[in-house]
């Protein structure tokens, strides 16, 4: 089978991850999109980054009635911070019968080349890349990577939400009703996340 991996903090899961993985599935070869949940990005603070169980459990939740999409916390037991080499790696090891391909944000792609062997990531798995609009004003300057032959560019609808602005709206107490699944709100509310 081929396996889109989409990896993330999912700090939380939101309506936008869903789509993309969603249409992924569904427009391109892969077969099933699976959820690799990080426990620390090496790029990012940790500050509001809830405990790694929780985030899983939410992602959990959120697909649990599609077939396509599953969750796998293998990052768990790997060392901190989480280099995406090393767990395409421990997957191919541990699932030889699946091919894998790293699903990103186009946001992504522009840090691209100071992710850890970047290029080994593109020879031997490559990127499907989901539209994303750049924020706080970064400019896109990984042009080279959208014309590499392991690149592919998925169309889709931009989706301008993100993580960062439903953990604000939590703490300023404004909705984030239909920017997460109904089970992710009335988790993120009954355990009282990002207040
Ligand atoms: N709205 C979106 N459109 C396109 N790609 C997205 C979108 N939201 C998240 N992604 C992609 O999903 C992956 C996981 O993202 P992540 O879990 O960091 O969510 P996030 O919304 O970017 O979080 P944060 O705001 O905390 O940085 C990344 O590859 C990111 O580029
Ligand atoms: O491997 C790397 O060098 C690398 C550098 C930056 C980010 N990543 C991974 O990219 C994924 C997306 O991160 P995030 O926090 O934006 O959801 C997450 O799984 C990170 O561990 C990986």
């Amino acid at each position: 089978m081929t396996i889109g991996l989409f990896f993330g903090s999912f700090n939380p899961i939101h309506v936008g991850h869903l789509i993309i993985a969603n249409t992924m599935a569904h427009t391109t070869d892969l077969e099933q999109v699976w959820f690799v949940v990080s426990p620390q990005n090496p790029f990012k603070k940790t500050k509001s980054l809830l405990h790694e169980f929780d985030r899983l459990d939410m992602v959990e939740r959120a697909i649990a009635d599609n077939s396509r999409l599953k969750a796998t916390d293998i990052e768990f037991s790997m060392p901190k911070p989480s280099y995406t080499i090393d767990t395409l790696d421990r997957l191919r090891e541990k699932f030889p019968q699946h091919t894998f391909r790293l699903i990103m944000g186009e946001d992504n792609l522009d840090q691209f080349a100071n992710w850890k062997a970047y290029e080994r990531i593109l020879d031997e798995f490559g990127l499907y890349v989901y539209p994303r609009p750049l924020r706080n004003g970064i400019v896109a300057t990984a042009s080279l990577f959208r014309e590499h032959p392991n690149v592919r560019l998925v169309s889709a609808p931009l989706l301008d939400i993100s993580a960062t602005f439903i953990r604000d709206a939590v703490r300023a107490n404004r909705p984030i009703r239909y920017m997460v699944p109904d089970v992710v709100e009335e988790m993120i509310s009954r355990k009282k996340f990002y207040l």
